[in-house]
């Protein structure tokens, strides 16, 4: 942190925050969207009636799982090309070394196209949709809960409330997506690694005789420990921003 701040100023922590920025601003409001469209559907409240007519976390279940399953096929190409470029440990090239492989988003989305055709865009997508569903429906119940539990009947949620309840749904949404997670970015290296699993079982079973069943909680407690901020100010912002428009 120290060197990056002396050389690059503030701004270096921020660099090449474009493409997360874009993906996750589509993703979401495609996951925001099609969960408070599906609960309309299925309740016929609106945001502010349902204060007074609370939906019943079966509804709220629904609503999630059917958000996350659409959202999960705009995340597919951006997580994978997120899943590529983390994955390369030498992101620029070294004065006499090879050239890095992928020079950035753009280079790293046609250069999958090129190799491993349309369809190489969506490697791992299924594993995604998988991990996506259920817990995006885990993710809603949980805020929901957490929220009821803190607010009095009719009440809306304070922003305190709103900013702890979302936190701990995304640790609970991630808790339970991480097997899955360790599974489908395995899947998405695949192509490159010239190493192909049959699908997901297979590549399920391989990895835990090779590693032990430990290998399905990888990366646990950073993704949690990223969870939570992330997702306080998210429903945050999804709760100001319904309030301000709706
Ligand atoms: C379902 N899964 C746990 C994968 C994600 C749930 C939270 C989504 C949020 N955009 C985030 O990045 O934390």
């Amino acid at each position: 942190m120290v060197k990056t701040y002396r050389h690059e100023s503030i701004l270096g922590f921020f660099k090449g925050m474009s493409f997360p920025i874009a993906s996750i601003a589509v993703v979401n409001s495609v996951l925001f969207g099609v969960y408070s469209n599906a609960l309309l559907a299925l309740t016929a409240t609106s945001h502010h009636e349902r204060r007074l007519q609370p939906p019943s976390y079966t509804h709220v279940f629904i609503a999630g799982c059917t958000g996350g399953f659409l959202q999960a096929y705009c995340l597919a190409p951006f997580d994978l090309i997120k899943v590529r470029l983390q994955n390369q440990t030498e992101p620029r090239a070294r004065q006499g070394g090879p050239p890095p492989r992928y020079r950035g988003p753009v280079h790293c989305a046609a250069s999958i196209f090129q190799e491993e055709g349309p369809r190489g865009l969506f490697r791992g997508a299924w594993a995604l949709t998988l991990r996506d569903t259920p817990t995006l429906g885990i993710y809603f119940v949980s805020y929901e809960w957490l929220c009821r539990q803190a607010t009095p009947g009719g009440q809306n949620p304070s922003s305190t409330t709103v900013l702890v309840a979302g936190g701990f749904a995304g640790i609970t949404s991630w808790v339970t997506a991480t097997p899955l997670d360790v599974i489908k970015s395995r899947m998405q290296m695949a192509g490159l690694e010239q190493r192909e699993y049959q699908g997901l079982l297979d590549c399920m079973v391989s990895s835990a005789r090779q590693e032990g069943l430990g290998v399905f909680f990888r990366g646990l407690t950073i993704n949690s420990a990223r969870a939570f901020p992330v997702n306080a100010v998210t429903f945050l912002s999804y709760e100001y921003l319904l309030h301000l428009w709706g």
